[in-house]
């Protein structure tokens, strides 16, 4: 059941049971008749998992730990704090209503209750209350596969030391990254030259639920992609009012959704982001919104844009205040020392300093 936990849950769960299927003892030490006063005389003892087997009558009482079965005839549990001992006479301090430190049948979960809904994402306690209930196995939505087509012929796998001008591939660790946090799965990155005929056969033959390609969007005499998502499916999308991500497409191969991924590391973020992760999360059955938190904060500069595009703004939160960032789409390093970042409408030419951004921290939800 361990493995269920961050799992989505495809059908909801009914408990068939009571938990606790019997009252239960919620203190250590008596379990009495509330009507009965005066000493008590102790008859027995109760442990969990080891009820007593006779019956508790009036001027009597029986031993109890916490979660023993409250044993017949007991109304409620006088505290072992509350009690004075001499041999076998037990004597109450002050008098035990009933009812008190008994836990009763069904109250933490009653029989017939739904206890989790379908499309839930199952946390550590939820995985503990299906075990609870004697349920064993639940049926989870499939993580959807996503493939990662790296194309470029400068790329080194990661693992590599960047060399002159071939450079480390820093895109499908973080695609990787991103698409398990949304709860696919990525198979390994396939990379791929800079070939029209290669990327075509890629895409004509990848598997995955979900095509991520990366680089080779633009409309440099190398970016093959779309061209080839054209002809071996359809591009739908090519291009798109959001910067950094300009040269984003989006398509289909055989009822495949394809997304065409700018090279550049924070174009590539962008996209995914705004666009792919949505598919992943909505594959896998989660929520399709941004997975991360947000907070309206006031910019603390002012913020350049254009009319028609949005912009994908990397910000540090100071001082209360949201700092916009500079430091192209090319480097990452600006990305990993934001906090997060705000949309800039795309009907707003400009923010001023000072205005109300919503924010979304990378740190997550
Ligand atoms: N004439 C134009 N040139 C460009 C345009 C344009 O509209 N007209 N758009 C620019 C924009 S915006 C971007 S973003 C890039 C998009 O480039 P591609 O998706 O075609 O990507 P590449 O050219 O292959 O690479 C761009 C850049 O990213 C590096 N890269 C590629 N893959 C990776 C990877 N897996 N890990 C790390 N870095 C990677 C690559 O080496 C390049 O430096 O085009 C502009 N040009
Ligand atoms: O998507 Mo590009 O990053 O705007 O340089």
């Amino acid at each position: 059941m361990t493995a269920a936990a961050g799992r989505v849950l495809a059908a909801a769960v009914t408990s068939a049971v009571d938990v606790p299927a019997v009252p239960r003892c919620m203190m250590d030490g008596y379990a009495v008749r509330a009507a009965d006063s005066g000493p008590r005389r102790l008859v027995g003892a109760a442990y969990p998992g080891r009820p007593f087997s006779g019956v508790v009558h009036d001027g009597e009482c029986v031993r109890v730990t916490t979660g023993a079965a409250l044993p017949t005839g007991a109304e409620a549990v006088l505290m072992a704090e509350l009690a004075d001992a001499a041999g076998d006479t037990i004597t109450a301090r002050s008098a035990v209503p009933a009812g008190k430190h008994v836990g009763r049948v069904g109250e933490d979960v009653a029989a017939g209750r739904e206890v989790l809904p379908a499309g839930r994402v199952l946390r550590p306690q939820d995985v503990g209350l299906l075990a609870s209930i004697g349920v064993s196995r639940v049926d989870v939505v499939r993580r959807p596969r996503v493939a990662v087509l790296a194309t470029g012929d400068e790329l080194l796998p990661p693992g590599s030391t960047p060399d002159g001008s071939r450079i480390v591939d820093s895109n499908s660790p973080m695609l990787a990254a991103l698409v398990a946090r949304d709860g696919g799965d990525c198979e390994p990155t396939r990379y791929l030259p800079d070939d029209f005929d290669t990327t075509h056969a890629a895409l004509r033959d990848a598997t995955a639920d979900v095509i991520l390609v990366t680089g080779g969007t633009s409309v440099g005499t190398e970016d093959h992609a779309p061209r080839a998502l054209a002809d071996v499916g359809e591009l739908a999308v090519h291009g798109i009012g959001v910067k950094p991500a300009g040269p984003t497409g989006v398509g289909f191969v055989g009822g495949r959704a394809v997304f065409l991924l700018p090279g550049n590391p924070v174009s590539c973020l962008c996209a995914y982001d705004l666009f792919a992760g949505r598919a992943v999360r909505r594959l896998g059955g989660r929520p399709v919104a941004l997975p991360y938190r947000s907070a309206v904060l006031p910019l603390a500069a002012a913020v350049a844009s254009a009319v028609g595009r949005v912009d994908y703004v990397r910000v540090r939160v100071e001082g209360g205040g949201a700092v916009p960032l500079g430091g192209g789409a090319s480097n990452l390093s600006g990305a990993v020392v934001a906090d997060g970042f705000a949309l800039v409408p795309a009907a707003r030419e400009e923010m001023a300093a000072g205005e109300a951004v919503e924010v979304w921290f990378y740190d997550g939800p």
